[in-house]
């Protein structure tokens, strides 16, 4: 088992007969998951993603993988929210958050179409100027405009420099299987294409194609990512909150909530980490925060932010919560030395490994937030690897389904992210946002 929930301290803010109570809620929640009879439930495919994956498809990404790497010295991968932050998340977590400055036989993989940064934009060109790249677009929808604009560039690039012909064969999208337009202009102009499923959401698609093929290119294994998930969803499978680390994680949100604690804040101790938390975040923002309710998910990196967040989490307003991946063993380690001088006064810790003054750290944070009135859920975790990051995807994602129907709402849809889009639209004048466009100039005007 690669994820354990500890829950020791968390005895001064839930007492054991509250889990208890919530245990049929939480067995409601299981069949509504597991009989598809809730809401949002066109999107449950993610659920037996790990075992029912397209096994053809798999063989394809990562001959498409070899191809990338054997043609391109970078790889450019164009999306933005659940089409965008699995990937980065996972080249981070198992490789490392400096994997494109590292030393390597992999690609550079770069991520743009996340921004409208025109600066952001111009320094990735810079980077691939007299570099070999080849690209892989994802949208589920193909219209999105972030990623769609990006592309309109890297096309055109692509085209200029390997003729429309030579960039068919370095072009990858990504898209649902019928529709859009990103799928027609594959077809015609014969791209090859990988299938976001109908019935897997962006933020629940890291485990397809998605994810797979800028984690097949940066060289993550891949088997080893969806045996990780295997044996989550097995873990998982059980509604009875003993035997479930899970749902228990999902009931202690549910709780906490409850008792008026509106901001989970992910925490962990490696940098490594910090992208996992960014699709965290946008997996449980986009599935519970809707309907004037939600839980805030927000994120640390520590002890680098001890040095920032810290006084706030342990002295601020009360309406935080944290949760603590407290990872057992660490990628590499490092062995503190003796000074001759000990010009620091830091000899008190020759002979011992960086990795125990990290934990050392986390073990006093824990006891001083959770003195400070901060609840501490944590989620002891054996390493950071292709297997771990599967696992660890699969029980945040089945935990966020489970805390969604136990909030009331639908984990499913995200309604919420058209209010912008829809300004937008209307304010760079897209044909048919007239109405709304006459709107907003009056209330600007007001
Ligand atoms: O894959 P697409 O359709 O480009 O969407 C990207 C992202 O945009 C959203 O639809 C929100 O606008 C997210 O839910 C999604 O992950």
């Amino acid at each position: 088992m690669s994820v354990k929930l500890n829950t020791k301290y968390l005895r001064s803010f839930v007492r054991p007969h509250e889990l208890d109570g919530l245990a049929p809620l939480v067995a409601a929640a299981h069949q509504q998951v597991h009989q598809k009879s809730g809401l949002g439930n066109d999107f449950l495919g993610w659920v037996d993603l790990p075992f029912s994956y397209d096994k053809e498809e798999f063989a394809r990404i990562k001959a498409a993988a070899e191809k990338i790497k054997n043609q391109s010295q970078a790889l450019i991968v164009i999306g933005i929210g659940g089409s965008y932050l699995g990937a980065r998340a996972a080249i981070e977590y198992i490789k490392s958050n400096n994997y494109n400055a590292l030393k390597k036989d992999t690609p550079n993989i770069y991520f743009v179409g996340n921004t409208i940064s025109p600066a952001y934009l111009n320094d990735i060109l810079s980077l691939v100027d007299g570099v070999d790249f080849s690209v892989n677009v994802i949208s589920k929808s193909g219209t999105t405009t972030e990623p769609a604009l990006a592309f309109r560039v890297f096309k055109e690039l692509l085209e200029q420099r390997y003729g429309v012909e030579g960039a068919k064969e370095r072009i990858y999208a990504t898209t649902d299987k019928a529709r859009g337009t990103l799928k027609e202009l594959s077809d015609k102009n014969g791209y090859e294409t990988f299938v976001i499923p109908d019935d897997v959401g962006g933020r629940f698609s890291v485990l397809t194609a998605v994810g797979l093929l800028p984690m097949a290119v940066a060289g993550c294994d891949l088997e080893a990512v969806m045996a990780g998930a295997q044996d989550s969803a097995k873990a998982a499978e059980d509604p009875d909150l003993d035997k479930n680390d899970c749902y228990r994680y999902a009931a202690i949100r549910n709780l906490l909530y409850n008792k008026g604690y509106s901001v989970e804040v992910l925490a962990a101790y490696e940098p490594s980490f910090r992208e996992m938390c960014e699709w965290f975040k946008q997996l449980y923002g986009e599935s519970e925060g809707k309907d004037n309710k939600g839980l805030f998910p927000a994120s640390v990196i520590f002890s680098t932010d001890l040095h920032s967040m810290g006084q706030y989490i342990q002295d601020g307003r009360r309406q935080l919560f944290e949760t603590v991946i407290d990872l057992q063993q660490p990628k590499s380690d490092f062995f503190i030395k003796e000074d001759a001088s000990n010009f620091d006064g830091l000899n008190f810790l020759a002979g011992q490994n960086m990795s125990s003054v990290n934990k050392m750290a986390m073990q006093g944070t824990i006891l001083a937030h959770v003195k400070g009135g901060v609840p501490n859920v944590v989620l002891e975790l054996e390493k950071m690897d292709d297997y771990s990051f599967g696992y660890l995807v699969y029980f945040f994602e089945k935990a966020c389904a489970i805390s969604g129907y136990l909030l009331g709402v639908n984990p499913f849809d995200q309604p919420g992210v058209e209010g912008y889009k829809n300004n937008m639209f209307a304010l760079l004048g897209k044909p048919g946002y007239e109405e709304l466009r006459a709107e907003i100039d009056k209330e600007l005007a007001e």
